[in-house]
């Protein structure tokens, strides 16, 4: 067999941590070939996102159709889109992909350290034009509510039965902000929890990417949902936990390599 090529259409993290870096990061992890098709470029470190600049809608599309036309895409991971412009160049694009190409959605909102990686008037545009596409959508905790248009009230099961009614094949709310870190995922039939431990002292920055494109990657390979949901877990947790502290003010990035100094 070839090996599986998989396509992170993603933001650019100059600080190496999130964004396409962590993505490429977590496809080599995985052992597959990593392809992007680069939405915005951010100037951000561990502690804040201090200018963001939109690459244009033609020019995302003319990065995908690269790809699709000679490589192939074997699974695409999407992560920030910042825009509606963007929203609608990459629900066109991904319209040209063979059917049942899976597509793995991390919803990215706000960066750890708090800036703002999506215009609040998208995410309107983001819960119509790209939600119902994917085959699994991986919103945390946070992310979820606004999807769900859910206050704190609402359990979290019923959150992601109502993200499931948007449309897409399945919904893992991941739990790096929750007290016993596990994730939850729901089909549309069943609700599994996928535990794993918390660690407290690591090193955040870049998880959520680093488990939508492991996600992406293991899916890619030929996993079932419930098996790639677990190597995603697995993969994401470790690389927190051996996460670079000593690097940057902020939270510092996640080691999904298992670099040492
Ligand atoms: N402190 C932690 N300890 C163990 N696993 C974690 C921790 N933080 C995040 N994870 C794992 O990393 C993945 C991304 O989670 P999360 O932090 O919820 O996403 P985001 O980075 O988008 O906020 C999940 O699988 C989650 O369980
Ligand atoms: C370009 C880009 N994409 C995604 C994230 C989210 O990652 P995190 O929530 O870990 O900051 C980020 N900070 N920057």
């Amino acid at each position: 067999m070839t090996i599986p090529c998989v396509l992170s259409i993603a933001g650019s993290d100059s600080g190496g941590g999130a964004g396409i870096q962590a993505d490429l990061k977590a496809f080599a992890r995985s052992g597959v070939h990593g392809m992007t098709a680069i939405t915005a470029i951010t100037a951000q470190n561990t502690v804040e996102v201090r200018a963001v600049e939109a690459v244009s809608p033609g020019m995302i599309k003319a990065q995908i159709a690269a790809v699709a036309d000679d490589l192939g895409v074997d699974a695409v991971k999407i992560g920030m889109l910042g825009s509606v412009a963007t929203i609608e160049a990459v629900a066109e694009a991904l319209g040209r992909l063979p059917a049942g190409t899976p597509i793995v959605l991390d919803p990215v909102m706000v960066a750890e350290s708090g800036g703002r990686l999506l215009d609040v008037d998208a995410e309107e545009s983001l819960r119509e034009r790209i939600v119902p596409l994917v085959t699994v959508v991986t919103p945390n905790v946070a992310e979820s509510r606004v999807l769900a248009r859910a206050g704190e009230d609402v359990p979290l099961e019923e959150v992601a039965r109502r993200i499931h009614a948007l449309g897409p094949g399945a919904v893992i709310v991941t739990g790096g902000h929750r007290e016993e870190a596990s994730d939850l995922l729901f089909d549309g039939e069943r609700f599994e929890s996928i535990p794993g431990e918390r660690h407290p002292g690591g090193a955040a920055h870049g998880s959520g990417c680093t488990h939508s494109a492991t996600l992406a990657a293991q899916l890619a390979k030929g996993r079932s949902l419930m098996e790639a949901a677990t190597a995603a877990r697995e993969i994401a947790g470790a690389a927190v936990r051996d996460g670079l502290r000593e690097v940057g003010a902020g939270a510092g990035p996640v080691n999904v390599l298992g670099l040492r100094s």
